[in-house]
């Protein structure tokens, strides 16, 4: 058994523009509202490191505590362990200090993403267990960053001690899985379109020893339907890098293909990618016409060829479906040789023998003006890891008789479970359809 550390994400756009308009905008007020008023606590007045010690523990409270903060430029917040981030949308100069927050008890310095960090190295070495950060938050609203600044802390802190170039592979393994998994949207032009949960193994002297990623579900129709937005990010790159020659582009082509190097992909492997992504454009021009198709449908049913004319749309349909599952194989590919390397000493060894921290990072809430059946999926594994994080926070602090054990909590996952009861026999249904 590990711990968890939570992390929330709001994307600041949301406090400046919708939550605190209807805080701060001048309104008449009812009487009823006015007869509500009450004299603001001072801790709301002045804004607070910990919202644990927030005089007024309400939702306007929490808000207006997470907007004095980020006026002030500070983008975190404490909820207890919890920490509450702000996406900035902008560069501040907070993230080179990693040895500042090494050693540290959570609390002891302002909030921070590092001291999170610190907080799961330390409680993993000293109590000799798995820890694990569960990073959520609608997209955009700056988890990958997250993620990143608390691998970054991590391979700092075990850097010190350690001449490997593990750190480094690992590090290095994002903008490649970032090029082929992420992808310009609405809401965020580095939008990640799969869960990633990463694994970072060390050994009883704090020494990262290596890492694993499991991937899920990697939105693959982006590949086929996805033109008014952005194609996955490599796919982007090489076209434009190819059609237009962009300097700028260019240069992030050959970021991700010196990380490619650095997990060691060999040049065939680079060139046979590079031929796999020309192809799925190629097939993307195909198109079809007239009521029948000349392209047929094969299918070996007890040992005869059965063959069945496909109309134009079924056709189409086809080539997209071929389309996604190379990308999906590619994807997974990738990630299996990724793991092949940042996980190559650890194979051979019992897990037990490492101790490790997890970091889960998954596709934020989403709702575009048309949403798909991946967006379903999403939008409901952020519910399941709220639920989650209600049940695992609120009920043991209330059960412990801990600071929350005098709010008023309601989980109630009827709902949630109606709906899965639901969802997975729509799921079953899916399936059937398509096989
Ligand atoms: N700490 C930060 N400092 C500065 N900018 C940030 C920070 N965190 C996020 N951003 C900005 O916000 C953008 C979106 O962040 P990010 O990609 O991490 O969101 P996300 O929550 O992972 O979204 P999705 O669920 O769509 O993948 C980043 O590209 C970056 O420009």
């Amino acid at each position: 058994m590990g711990s968890t550390t939570f992390l929330f994400h709001f994307p600041a756009a949301d406090l400046t523009y919708t939550s605190c308009c209807r805080l701060f905008q001048e309104q008449r007020l009812s009487t009823e509202d006015e007869a509500s008023l009450k004299i603001m606590h001072p801790t709301s007045v002045e804004g607070v490191d910990d919202m644990i010690s927030l005089g007024d523990m309400t939702e306007a409270g929490l808000l207006r505590n997470l907007l004095l903060r980020h006026q002030r430029g500070l983008i975190y917040t404490y909820i207890g362990s919890v920490l509450v981030a702000v996406n900035p949308y902008r560069e501040f100069p907070i993230y080179s200090a990693e040895q500042l927050y090494h050693g540290q008890k959570l609390g002891e310095l302002p909030p921070h993403i590092f001291a999170i960090a610190e907080s799961c190295y330390f409680n993993m070495k000293r109590n000799l267990r798995n820890q694990c950060c569960i990073i959520s938050g609608e997209s955009g609203a700056g988890k990958t960053e997250s993620t990143k600044l608390i691998l970054q802390y991590l391979t700092a802190i075990s850097g010190q001690r350690s001449t490997q170039e593990i750190e480094n592979q690992i590090l290095e393994s994002n903008p490649i899985l970032e090029a082929f998994g992420n992808s310009k949207t609405i809401r965020n032009d580095n939008s990640s379109r799969f869960g990633k949960y990463l694994e970072i193994f060390f050994n009883k002297n704090g020494v990262i020893e290596g890492a694993r990623i499991e991937q899920y579900l990697l939105e693959k129709s982006r590949v086929c339907h996805q033109f008014t937005q952005k194609l996955f990010s490599f796919f982007w790159l090489h076209v434009i890098t190819i059609i237009y020659n962009c300097r700028d582009d260019a240069k992030d082509f050959e970021r991700i293909r010196s990380a490619m190097k650095t997990l060691t992909f060999t040049e065939n492997q680079f060139q046979d990618i590079l031929k796999l992504l020309a192809a799925m454009l190629h097939l993307g021009n195909i198109t079809f016409e007239g009521e029948i198709s000349s392209f047929f449908f094969e299918k070996n049913a007890n040992k005869e060829r059965v063959t069945k004319p496909l109309s134009s749309q079924q056709a189409a349909a086809c080539r997209d479906a071929v389309v996604k599952a190379i990308f999906n194989k590619l994807f997974k590919w990738i990630v299996e040789k990724v793991n092949s390397v940042i996980y190559k000493r650890l194979a051979n060894n019992p897990k037990s023998s490492y101790l490790s921290i997890g970091l889960l990072d998954i596709f934020g809430f989403e709702n575009f003006e048309v949403n798909s059946f991946e967006q379903l999926c999403i939008n409901y594994a952020n519910e399941k890891l709220q639920q989650f994080f209600v049940g695992h926070v609120f009920k043991l602090e209330q059960e412990e008789g801990g600071l929350l054990r005098h709010q008023r909590y309601t989980n109630d996952p009827t709902f949630l479970h109606i709906w899965c009861d639901a969802f997975s026999s729509c799921y079953v249904l899916y399936v059937f359809s398509f096989t």
